[in-house]
């Protein structure tokens, strides 16, 4: 496959566009642990068998929860910059339904270099993640390899958005146990970004997938 892409040096910096952007150290170390709590609710919801009395109370905390927290919020767009051990300055938005720090609903995944290349990353996915009994829902597999294979391309410098996602469920993916997602870039022609993943539970393949990534057309390319 032809190799004619160009890969910024530099990942464009998203305030240079208007977009806000926290980074990932002054996220307050409080709301981190509150998305947690917040992912149990979530869980302890969806599978409660509690009685009336219970469920009131626990509906009045969470309301009175949700007043204490409508005050300034950040913009839908806003981004974070995270910053890895090897130097590398990433980019990604707050509330990615995948891998937002600050979002309750992502499982979430983060994804590092790989030392054979590419990124790695684990995550567990909880029971509200469930599609067939006991197995990871299948639009999640595929949000997870499409997060993982986005940030596989924007990791080699060419951030862009899926065109087309391919993926192929091999084995049951099992709810609440470690996954391990992994994914590269394979090839690269003009702005078009090709890029291959797995999703792995005890070594074995549950699901792979390979995706069209188009490169952002940024100032300077020259529209090529
Ligand atoms: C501002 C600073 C920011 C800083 C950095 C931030 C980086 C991000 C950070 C971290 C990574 C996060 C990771 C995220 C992961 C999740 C990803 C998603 O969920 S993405 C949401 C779902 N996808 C969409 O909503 C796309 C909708 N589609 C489009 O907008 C357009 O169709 C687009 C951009 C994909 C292409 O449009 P065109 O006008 O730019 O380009 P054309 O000329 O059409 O295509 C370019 C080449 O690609 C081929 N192509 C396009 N679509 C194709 C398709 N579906 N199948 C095959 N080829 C296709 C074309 O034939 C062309 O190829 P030829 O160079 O001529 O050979």
């Amino acid at each position: 496959m032809t190799v004619d892409a160009k890969p910024v040096a530099e990942l464009p910096d998203p305030r240079d566009f208007g977009f806000s952007v926290v980074p990932e150290e002054e996220i307050p170390a409080e709301l981190v642990s509150l998305v947690e709590e917040v992912r149990s609710l979530v869980d302890a919801v969806a599978h409660t068998k509690a009685g009336a009395e219970e469920l009131t109370a626990a509906r009045e905390a969470v309301a009175a929860a949700s007043d204490r927290l409508k005050g300034e919020r950040h913009g839908v767009g806003t981004m974070i910059q995270q910053s890895w051990p090897d130097g590398r300055v990433e980019y990604g938005t707050l509330t990615n339904i995948v891998a937002g720090p600050t979002n309750a609903a992502a499982p979430p995944l983060r994804m590092e270099a790989a030392p054979e290349g590419g990124l790695r990353g684990e995550a567990v996915l909880n029971g509200t993640y469930q599609g067939p009994p006991g197995l990871v829902h299948g639009g999640w597999v595929a949000a997870l390899l499409d997060q993982a294979l986005g940030s596989a391309a924007s990791a080699a410098g060419m951030p862009g958005l899926t065109a087309n996602l391919d993926v192929n469920y091999r084995n049951p993916t099992p709810l609440d146990a470690p996954l391990e997602i992994t994914a590269r870039v394979s090839g690269t022609e003009r702005r078009k970004v090709f890029v291959s993943g797995e999703i792995r539970h005890d070594g074995q393949v549950t699901a792979e997938g390979t995706a069209l990534m188009v490169r952002m057309n940024l100032p300077g390319d020259g529209g090529a």
